[in-house]
């Protein structure tokens, strides 16, 4: 089934229940701060394996102690989409246990 393009409404409302992510062009997008260079590469790792599993990926970045993402889908002509904020909620899932906030 193809992916659809969210209404902008849609992608504002769910955003609301995202703290910490925002709208950045036609992508959503999340900055993290870690401890460490290493515990911030640690959640690039992290993140990564999860990306392969839903076999969707982000552009990652990190920084000194710093994890940035910003995210579409390129099969709908780079519209922000479920899953996206799939991804997103997983991201958020996971990135306490390394620390970040
Ligand atoms: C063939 C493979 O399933 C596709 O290229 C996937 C991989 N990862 C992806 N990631 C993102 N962000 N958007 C996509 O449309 C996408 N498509």
């Amino acid at each position: 089934m193809p992916v659809e393009p969210l209404p902008q409404k849609e992608i504002e409302d769910r955003l609301a229940q995202l703290p910490g992510w925002s709208l950045d062009g036609d992508r959503i997008a999340r900055s993290y701060r870690l401890g460490s260079h290493f515990a911030a590469t640690a959640l690039v790792i992290h993140i990564a394996q999860v990306q392969e599993e839903l076999d969707h990926h982000s552009d990652l970045t990190l920084g000194y102690n710093t994890v940035s993402l910003t995210v579409n889908t390129h099969s709908a002509g780079g519209a922000v989409t479920d899953l996206d904020f799939r991804l997103a909620h997983r991201v958020e899932a996971l990135a306490p246990g390394h620390g970040a906030s």
